[in-house]
């Protein structure tokens, strides 16, 4: 661990990542060539307790405003985890709360976020333990950013024919038609009871193309989200171009299948994360 508190995994065949003790944040991802899979913003602030705009956030106990929080996305983003283990090619982090500091949220709970890179895969697991004595509620998602050429080149393939909210419009539930989602302005939705694997295509990557492979478990739902022009110009460690670069597909347990994690119990999600470059046979 440098003093930054972050861990670089690499792996034989020359890929990194970047693992933050702060937030337990995977803030990097590259393949041998030096290019990014994950994106961060050029404006991010590392200045805790502010969120980094990038990598991959946890959000817990809540995603967005589903829970009793009044803070977006619940509050692990915000403070320092503990390094339980590390060697060249897998970390674990882990953060304890005891249950007092929001008295909205009285549940204890142990939170451990492991990332581990075998060659072309990255494997993020984030498993939580109710060390409380009372059923705990809790919303959760893995904020993943991922580095585009362009939005205007990106298409969502997996998601036809779920139910999705549409959290640009008052969280209607409508129908997605399109084999092939695309960024025409702002999404943000929350598609329900989505399959285990989602296609990220990026039409303008280097090399004629990308496409990221996203496998999760344990989390029923997917958000997909781009802020476009106008929330970017509001946020002021995104902006312009920087909301372009990116598109964010988050696995998440927000709506379907609700958790009442029981005392002593414990649950798990995770995703495996896979690059396709143009060319290759999926
Ligand atoms: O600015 P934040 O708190 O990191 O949230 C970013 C976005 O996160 C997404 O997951 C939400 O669906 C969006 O509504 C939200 O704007």
């Amino acid at each position: 661990m440098d003093s930054l508190q972050n861990v670089t995994l690499k792996t034989q065949s020359g890929q990194t990542a970047v693992v933050s003790a702060y937030a337990g944040h995977l803030l990097s991802w590259t393949n041998a060539e030096g290019q990014d899979y994950i994106f961060m913003s050029k404006n991010a602030v590392f200045a805790p307790p502010k969120a980094i705009r990038g990598g991959v956030p946890v959000c817990f106990p809540q995603f967005s405003n589903f829970g009793p929080l009044g803070q977006q996305h619940g509050f692990v983003r915000n403070k320092q985890w503990r390094l339980v283990e590390s060697n060249e090619w897998s970390v674990t982090l882990s953060y304890s709360y005891d249950g007092t500091e929001f008295p909205d949220y009285p549940y204890p709970f142990e939170l451990t976020t492991r990332v581990e890179l075998c060659d072309d895969n990255l494997e993020q697991t984030l498993t939580v333990k109710n060390t409380g004595s009372a059923p705990m509620p809790f919303t959760a998602a893995l904020h993943t950013y991922y580095t585009v050429s362009d939005i205007a080149n990106v298409s969502v393939e997996g998601l036809k024919g779920l139910t999705y909210l549409d959290s640009t419009d008052g969280r209607k539930e409508k129908a997605e038609a399109h084999e092939a989602v695309a960024f025409p302005g702002e999404v943000d939705r929350i598609y329900l009871r989505a399959p285990e694997v989602i296609k990220i295509h990026d039409s303008g990557a280097p090399g004629g193309g990308r496409t990221y492979e996203v496998r999760k478990r344990g989390f029923p739902d997917a958000v997909l989200w781009n802020p476009a022009e106008a929330k970017a110009a509001a946020m002021s460690d995104l902006g312009s171009p920087e909301w372009k670069r990116m598109v964010c597909l988050e696995p998440g347990l927000v709506v379907s299948d609700p958790v009442q994690l029981a005392a002593g119990e414990s649950w798990s999600g995770a995703q495996g994360l896979r690059v396709h470059r143009a060319g290759v046979k999926l």
